[in-house]
């Protein structure tokens, strides 16, 4: 599939800081990115230069090809919607979507109330603005709240305003920074459906900017994960989790943070750090790796057990449910799949290619 954006090489420094060191990000046509990383990491500055309210201190952004490093944000046919929401209080939900469709359509003179009337061609770019503010609110179920002020509406309202603005434009890309972190848990995850519905229904690329892995995990079809100003690596979410590049990716990528074994913990190979995700490790009668039991969480649907190694590590594990959780400081037992260990090199933390 063809690139609708690409970054090639970008640097940015804010005077002796460099904050992105040589990202090249790829961006498919129609695709949904996530850009993925600690804070600070430099995912909101690579948005911005793809937004074009940034430029690169050195390398080169293309959109649909052609170089745009030279253009302004409001030259590039693309649409951020931002974590803040950025709505006019004093506008109402229509005037607040309609708003990048009447600086585009209507001259300074026609935006004028009155005067505007007698413009020529004037009438008929607000009846098109209004058909097209129509169906951004209908397709984001805002119909009802046209008239309101953003100071009368819920978060998850004020997003969808926002989302809204993007969509009247009917851009070549949509640009996400964050925008659900303002919402508490219940309302972003649906949120997070009704943004996947929407990128579907555009069928343009979405990039998504978010610290949060489950956000990127469930919406995304490529994540790029950006560690200090770097591209660690991008790919698919399942790529990420089966096959992390580095150790840095592989804390990052997992609902539970996977446990690290060093030579000693109980499973030595070559010398290399062993990865084993929780949910990999599991108490068994006969299992090879032991430790002891530290607290046990119950969630309902499963117990996560918190263990100590001989040597001192701590090891996650997942039990069922009707696991019969013995007295802390107990000795428990536990079996993984050998195909499930991840080997990362001591020194350099890359991963190794083969497993045992
Ligand atoms: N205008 C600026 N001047 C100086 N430093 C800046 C400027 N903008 C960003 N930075 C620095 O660049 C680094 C990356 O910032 P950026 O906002 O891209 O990170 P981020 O990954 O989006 O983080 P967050 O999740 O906290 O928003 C940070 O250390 C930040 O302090």
């Amino acid at each position: 599939m063809s690139a609708i954006l690409e970054l090639r090489d970008v640097t940015r420094r804010f005077g002796d800081k460099t904050v992105l060191d040589k990202v090249s990000i790829t961006i498919a046509q129609g695709s949904f990115t996530a850009l993925l990383g600690a804070s600070g990491c430099g995912k909101s500055t690579s948005l911005r230069i793809m937004a074009g309210l940034d430029r690169p201190t050195s390398g080169e952004v293309l959109l649909g090809g052609s170089d745009v490093s030279g253009l302004s944000a409001y030259e590039r046919n693309v649409a951020m919607v931002f974590q803040s929401y950025a709505l006019y209080p004093h506008l109402t939900v229509a005037q607040n979507i309609a708003l990048p469709l009447t600086m585009r359509h209507l001259s300074a003179l026609g935006r004028v109330p009155f005067l505007g009337s007698l413009v020529p061609g004037a009438a008929e770019a607000r009846r098109t603005i209004l058909s097209k503010v129509g169906e951004a609110a209908e397709s984001l179920g805002l119909a009802e709240l046209l008239d309101r002020k953003p100071g009368q509406l819920s978060g998850g309202q004020k997003q969808r305003v926002a989302l809204g603005r993007a969509l009247v434009r009917d851009p070549a890309l949509y640009l996400l920074d964050e925008p659900l972190s303002n919402l508490d848990a219940r309302l972003r995850i649906r949120m997070r459906s009704e943004i996947s519905a929407l990128h579907r229904r555009t069928g343009k690329a979405f990039v998504y900017v978010t610290h949060d892995q489950t956000e990127a995990m469930a919406m995304a079809d490529q994540i790029v994960v950006m560690i200090g100003g770097d591209v660690a690596q991008a790919g698919a979410p399942r790529e990420l989790y089966e096959l992390p590049a580095n150790r840095d990716v592989a804390a990052f990528i997992g609902h539970n943070a996977i446990n690290f074994l060093e030579p000693g913990d109980g499973i030595d190979v070559d010398g290399a750090i062993v990865g084993l995700r929780p949910e990999d490790l599991a108490p068994v009668a006969t299992g090879a790796l032991t430790g002891r039991l530290e607290s046990a969480e119950y969630l309902g649907s499963e117990i996560v057990l918190s263990l100590r190694s001989a040597k001192g590590t701590e090891i996650r594990a997942i039990a069922p449910a009707d696991f019969d959780v013995p007295a802390p400081g107990s000795e428990v037992r536990l079996g993984y799949a050998p195909h499930k260990l991840h080997l990362f090199d001591a020194a350099t933390g890359v991963r190794r290619r083969t497993t045992p």
